[in-house]
């Protein structure tokens, strides 16, 4: 506030409390939101300066400058030049006027900051953010009396005439930055390969900020890298010397971490040698708008007096032309008729002078009050807490009269009642930010219009997904319709949405073709007209699965039209002429008709018998063919409405229920096998045993009981017989076992390919139910 320039920037390892020491909490403010209360404060208690107040936010995200009030804006550039040092450019800067607006903005900023959820923080910072207030301020002088210089002339808001203003400012301004930096915390390799790239440009950056600092503080005067990473040339101005610095060192109190914490201490013990030597800047910057301000408000309100100083005179001027010109010479009434008409002319004129004298004079006072606005002092602080209970206000609530007593003893204010609006301009005094309420509806029509864009782009994807799958189809490929609507729908039920599409087709077809009736009815009666039609024509109708209702439905309709294409032969007796109901004998109701209504435009045709001869089996033709299509059509209705039935969920039922069958029979036969091979192996080794006993041949050897002991000699020929008689037993069981189980394999495998052609043939009814309907699709 003195015109030094500060930093304060908290440091440490990851999740050892930095941003919670920046930003704090609502109940326990952190160092931005109380530097913040400490600058309004400080204005507020000053009554001798005026300040101007902006404010920009960046954070450095993997080595690139990205601007956190204008999120649009990445890579911005580094510059220096002598006057401001090292800046970062084009970078929003916005002027605030309250305290809350500042907490408004640093929001905003927030907002889009790089965090993510890491190994150890589920907040973590990714980036280094660097907020910064410049402020500037000038000392109050008294209003310097005002000299507009009126040369006269063409140019000028001010009925053509031309001014100029000679004001010059009394006093300097102090221009100073505060920059309030929350780095991004070292940490150790992270599993996750984004999380390690930030982590490595995280690490390198604050290496480099450890090198820089060890050589600032060492004697031997070696080359100091700033240009090494964003951060240490952002940072440049203040650690090199011009600057009240600030660090704090985070540490966390886990004794897993004290490598780290140790690491943190040694930085620490190093910054605290850097010795700065900071000084006022009384040096105004090409950007100092404070002091631009002032003297436009100055210009402004000499244009304003001399604007109302032209005004009176314009008006007396217009009085006077009213009254002072004496008409002498009543008699004659031409030259009356002509002075009369000057003077109107002349009325009209200053009319318009003063009309657009008034024009001017509104701009100028608008802008007057809105750079007044922006200009703080003590009384035009609106001492509002940050958070309620920690911001001492002190105020009388003059603030809110917002313009300081100079402007207002000259200038009537026009500004809006405290709290309504909130006014944020760019550096050049354009406003940015409208008020609140405005700013809500703003922001509500934005999402709306967000929520309808993304909607707009994912309905634009669906249907370019829909495309090349029907592309696909089309040439051939084997495209699963149903996966391709599963793959676009999210939250919908791709099944309800394709019926509900394909009946929205049928409804426009039906649309198409002239019908204006309720669709069931005019699909009901199309389709007992196709069935009437066809049984007349010998054709067999194409078997679908229709439920017992609609059969029933079906011949009542075709007695109707039976009905119908008896009362239309007898129409046709009566008059030879009408003929629609010819060929194919369908009757169609009034307004039922397809879309044949072309025949009226035949009439003369049809005085020749042979082109009604043609024309009659035309139509037919036609009418059959539109018949087919509605055939068609309700087949795929049907189709589509029996892969919801539950004939169709019996079916995969089965399906699924064969398919275990399969499984539970391989795993028996499975055992089978291993019971067979076992006896096997039992039969070989009692042919062992029989001659190593020397006995008979393999088909009667004995097969030693597992509790037999070995026979001796004297009890071998003994046991040679009730062995054979044994082993004879076993291979007979052996050869009954393999019957058996040949026999069941047999069996097993009957089932099996029953099972099998079973399963085919459901998978073969349902690829051709899907098939079909991606035709129709296609169609
Ligand atoms: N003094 C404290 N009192 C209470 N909670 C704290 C304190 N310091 C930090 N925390 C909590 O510890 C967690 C990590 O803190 P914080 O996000 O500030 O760490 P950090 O150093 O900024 O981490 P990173 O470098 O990953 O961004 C947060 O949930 C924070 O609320």
């Amino acid at each position: 506030m003195e015109g030094y320039n500060g930093t304060v920037f908290a440091y440490g390892q990851t999740s050892s409390g930095k941003t919670y020491t920046m930003s704090g909490t609502e109940r326990q403010p952190g160092i931005t939101p109380r530097a913040v209360e400490d600058v309004f404060k400080y204005i507020h208690e000053n009554s001798d300066r005026e300040f101007l107040l902006r404010v920009s936010y960046l954070e450095i995200y993997n080595e690139s400058i990205r601007d956190l009030l204008s999120p649009e804006a990445i890579d911005l550039r580094i510059h220096e030049d002598r006057k401001r040092g090292v800046y970062v450019s084009p970078l929003k800067e916005e002027i605030v006027t309250t305290p809350s607006q500042v907490m408004r903005i640093i929001q905003r900023g927030d907002y889009q900051r790089h965090t993510s959820s890491t190994d150890y923080n589920i907040h973590s910072s990714r980036s280094h953010s660097i907020f910064q207030i410049v402020i500037e301020s000038r000392e109050r002088a008294p209003t310097a009396p005002l000299s507009p210089n009126i040369t006269g002339g063409g140019g000028g808001g001010a009925g053509g005439r031309r001014m100029s203003f000679g004001l010059r400012s009394p006093n300097a301004v102090r221009v100073s930055q505060l920059n309030l930096i929350d780095l991004a915390g070292s940490e150790k390799a992270s599993a996750d390969a984004e999380r390690r790239k930030e982590g490595a440009f995280i690490n390198k950056s604050l290496l480099t900020l450890g090198t820089v600092i060890s050589r600032l503080t060492d004697d031997k005067g070696a080359h100091i890298p700033y240009r090494d990473s964003k951060l240490t040339r952002i940072l440049q101005s203040s650690l090199s010397g011009n600057a009240r610095v600030s660090v704090i060192c985070t540490i966390s109190p886990s004794l897993l971490n004290v490598e780290e914490s140790n690491n943190t201490l040694k930085f620490a013990a190093r910054v605290k040698k850097i010795i700065t030597r900071a000084h006022t800047n009384q040096v105004m910057d090409d950007k100092a708008l404070l002091e631009k301000y002032r003297r436009e408000i100055s210009e402004l309100k000499a244009q304003l007096l001399f604007t109302s100083a032209v005004a009176a005179e314009t008006s007396a001027a217009g009085a006077g032309v009213g009254i002072g010109f004496p008409i002498r010479g009543i008699d004659k009434e031409k030259k009356h008729a002509e002075l009369s008409h000057l003077l109107e002319r002349e009325r009209v004129k200053h009319e318009e002078e003063m009309v657009e004298m008034n024009m001017v004079r509104n701009a100028l006072k608008e802008r007057i009050d809105h750079l007044t606005k922006l200009i703080l002092t003590s009384q035009s602080i609106n001492a509002r807490a940050i958070y309620p209970g920690t911001l001492s206000t002190g105020g009388s609530g003059s603030d809110d009269k917002s313009a300081d007593s100079d402007n207002n003893s000259q200038v009537p204010t026009s500004l809006p009642p405290p709290g309504r609006y909130t006014v944020e301009t760019r550096a050049d005094g354009t406003v940015t930010e409208f008020p609140r309420e405005i700013e809500s509806r703003l922001a509500r029509k934005d999402t709306i219009v967000r929520q309808l864009q993304s909607e707009l782009e994912l309905q634009q994807e669906k249907i370019t997904l829909m495309k090349n799958a029907l592309q696909r189809t089309a040439k051939g490929e084997a495209i699963d319709i149903e996966k391709t609507l599963a793959r676009m729908e999210t939250g919908y039920e791709p099944r309800e949405k394709f019926l509900i599409e394909k009946r929205a087709s049928i409804m426009g077809l039906n649309t198409l073709a002239g019908n204006t009736n309720n669709f069931t009815k005019w699909q009901q009666d199309t389709a007992a007209a196709a069935a009437a039609a066809l049984a007349g024509s010998g054709k067999e109708m194409v078997a679908s699965p229709v439920s017992e209702q609609q059969q029933q439905q079906q011949q009542q309709q075709q007695q109707q039209q039976q009905r119908k294409k008896s009362v239309a032969s007898t129409k046709n007796n009566k008059s030879k002429d009408d003929d629609d109901d010819d060929g194919a004998g369908i009757s169609f109701a009034e307004g039922e008709h397809l879309a044949i209504d072309d025949e009226e435009e035949d009439e003369d045709l049809m005085d020749t018998p042979w082109n009604r001869e043609d024309l009659v089996s035309l139509r037919k033709a036609k009418r059959e063919l539109e018949i087919v299509v509605i055939e068609q059509e309700k087949k795929l209705e049907e189709m589509v409405s029996f892969e919801d039935s539950e004939d169709f969920r019996n079916l995969v039922l089965e399906l699924e229920e064969q398919r275990e069958k399969l499984v539970a029979m391989e795993e028996e036969r499975e055992g089978l096998k291993a019971t067979v091979s076992e006896l096997r192996n039992t039969i070989r080794k009692l042919e062992l045993g029989r001659s190593q006993l020397g006995g008979v041949g393999p088909s009667s050897l004995p097969r030693p009981s597992s509790s037999t002991s070995v026979a001796s000699s004297s009890s071998a020929s003994t046991l040679g017989a009730a062995g054979a008689a044994g082993t004879a037993g076993l291979s007979n069981r052996v050869q009954e076992l393999e019957i058996m189980l040949q026999r069941e394999r047999k069996l097993r495998i009957e089932e099996q390919s029953t099972s099998m052609s079973r399963i085919v043939a459901l998978q073969a009814e349902v690829t051709i139910h899907r098939a079909e309907r991606s035709v129709r699709e296609l169609e």
